[in-house]
């Protein structure tokens, strides 16, 4: 493996804590409050664009459209930072002048060009726009000339700037409201948004670069922030200790199917990859020969009457157990879950395991006590959630979820989303479109359990087996396939293998 890529990617390494707008809001009344100047931090915002700005293009026509709150204030800064720097500015503004107040107005007074109205003409020969239209104040639906103006912008594809969030996105969820233009470059400040992840925002957003502004890190520790972006700083990974022996690494169980062994093999291979000190693959007699092939290290067990299932379960030394890929649909799965979650110890759930309830998906959140992991693509979570499917805010889906199951659930997709009960949101937005492959799943589920049997708490095992998922994609061969995976992830988890995490994760039970 081409051992240049380095690892973590970038933002991966950035503040991991996402906020809502509200508490972006308390963010920057508690910075006010601990005495910095509201207008140094618009002028610190719009500051923090034009280097963004000047670090990708070289002075060409700008078009700055400022809305009538804060967000037009941070462009009238930006208005005034290129300007000197040389730049031919010019500004549109939406709305009346004498309209605007406070730190708008102050910046809007610094700006000693031409102010036009906003309209299509404002367009004209620009060969950049700048949108500071509408940032954390969205409240409703972008239309009118604003939204002729954004829909120009995208038609004619100018390259856009967005102040804070491509206006018109919701920045807690990442849906447009009216019409949004997609950004070449978003900057934000001081923590991203969910909005900013969340798609459709995320990919309007284009590249997301996070500004600091002056606002103190320490006022997260009131406004406590429940959502993260997926990234090393959440979780430690574990790292065998010089005591340890192969029963102190836990001992995954992979309940396997009679058909579709590979799921089953792929899964054991990533949790063995992860670190699971012994890994046994549970499955009826006849196909035992297919799990341990190429696999002399796997342990296999045969699981034919109920008696077999009950001396695996009666043992306590199998810490960690997952059931689904494979496994094959129907009451036999779900009577064989049933039978896992009643030992309340870590379980993951896939697939079948999470289909097999499409009837009574009650039935399976009674039965959870311990720690488990549900990881359903969109098409599963519909079979356990079906009232949840028409939620179209996507992390309000996977929060709503897990407190109702009891159990983080994992919801699948391009950017998947990590919910913990207790309310904890991951969002991982790093994952190359490279997983889109037969099996990949598989082995997502396995790592799950090769961490959760050496003792990670579940949400933590999620998030990192997520990651890593990416990470190893990213590291792995061109054309990547499942089977690479499980090898691939070791060697992103080995990369991150530093004397220390960056501090303390955040509350990720
Ligand atoms: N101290 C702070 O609060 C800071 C705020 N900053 C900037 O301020 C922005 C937030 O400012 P505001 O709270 O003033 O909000 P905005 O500037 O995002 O928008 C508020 C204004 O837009 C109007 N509006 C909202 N949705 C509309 C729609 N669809 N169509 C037409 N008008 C609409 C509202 O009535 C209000 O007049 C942030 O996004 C950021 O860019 C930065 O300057 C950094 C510091
Ligand atoms: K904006």
């Amino acid at each position: 493996m081409p051992p240049q890529i380095p690892l973590p990617p970038p933002s991966a390494i950035a503040d991991p804590e996402l906020l809502t707008v509200a508490e972006m809001g308390r963010a920057d009344a508690a910075a006010v409050a601990a005495g910095v100047p509201s207008l140094a931090l618009m002028e610190a915002a719009g500051h923090a664009v034009a280097r963004a700005i000047r670090l990708r293009w070289r002075p060409r026509r700008v078009v700055i459209l400022c809305g009538p709150g804060n967000n037009g204030g941070d462009g009238f800064v930006i208005a005034r930072r290129l300007a000197r720097d040389g730049w031919p500015v010019r500004v549109a503004l939406l709305g009346e002048r004498d309209r605007l107040g406070g730190d708008a107005a102050v910046n809007a007074a610094r700006w000693d060009g031409p102010i036009a109205p906003l309209d299509l003409g404002a367009l004209d020969r620009a060969d950049l726009v700048v949108d500071a239209l509408f940032g954390a104040g969205l409240t409703r639906p972008v239309e009118g000339v604003a939204g002729s103006v954004l829909e120009a912008v995208a038609a004619r594809g100018i390259p856009s700037v967005a102040v804070d969030m491509p206006s018109g996105v919701d920045g807690d969820t990442g849906r447009v409201l009216g019409t949004a233009a997609p950004a070449a470059v978003t900057v934000t400040f001081f923590r991203a948004k969910p909005g900013h992840l969340l798609d459709p925002g995320g990919t309007l957003c284009g590249d997301l670069v996070v500004s600091d502004i002056g606002i103190p890190a320490a006022v997260l520790a009131d406004i406590r922030p429940m959502a993260f972006r997926n990234g090393p700083a959440l979780w430690t990974p574990p790292r065998p200790r010089p005591s340890d022996h192969k029963y102190t690494r836990g001992h995954a169980v992979v309940f396997g199917g009679a058909r579709m062994t590979g799921a089953g093999r792929l899964a054991a291979r990533a949790a063995r990859r992860m670190g699971a000190g012994l890994l046994s693959v549970a499955a009826p007699e006849a196909v035992l020969p297919l799990y341990a092939q190429d696999a002399p290290g796997v342990i296999t067990r045969a699981l034919e009457r109920p008696e077999d299932l009950d001396a695996l379960l009666d043992d306590a030394r199998h810490n960690a157990l997952l059931l689904g890929p494979g496994s094959g649909r129907g009451p036999v799965t779900a009577q064989r879950a049933l039978a896992l979650l009643a030992t309340g110890r870590p379980t993951v759930l896939d697939a079948d395991a999470l289909t097999s309830f499409a009837d009574d998906p009650g039935m399976l959140f009674e039965a959870i006590i311990g720690p488990v992991v549900l990881t359903p693509h969109e098409g599963e979570f519909r079979a356990l959630f079906p009232d949840l499917a028409s939620e179209a805010d996507r992390a309000a889906r996977a929060r709503l979820a897990a407190r109702r199951a009891g159990a983080v659930v994992l919801l699948k997709g391009p950017r998947t989303l990590i919910a913990a009960p207790d309310g904890h949101l991951v969002i991982n937005a790093d994952a190359p479109p490279s997983l889109a492959t037969a099996g990949s799943g598989d082995v997502l589920a396995g790592a799950i359990l090769g961490l959760l049997a050496q003792g990670m708490p579940a949400a933590q095992a999620a998030a990192a087996a997520v990651w890593l998922h990416g990470a190893g994609a990213r590291l792995g061969p061109p054309g990547l396939i499942a089977e690479d995976l499980p090898d691939a992830m070791a060697e992103a988890m080995a990369r991150l293998a530093t004397p220390a995490s960056p501090g303390p994760a955040p509350a990720l039970s």
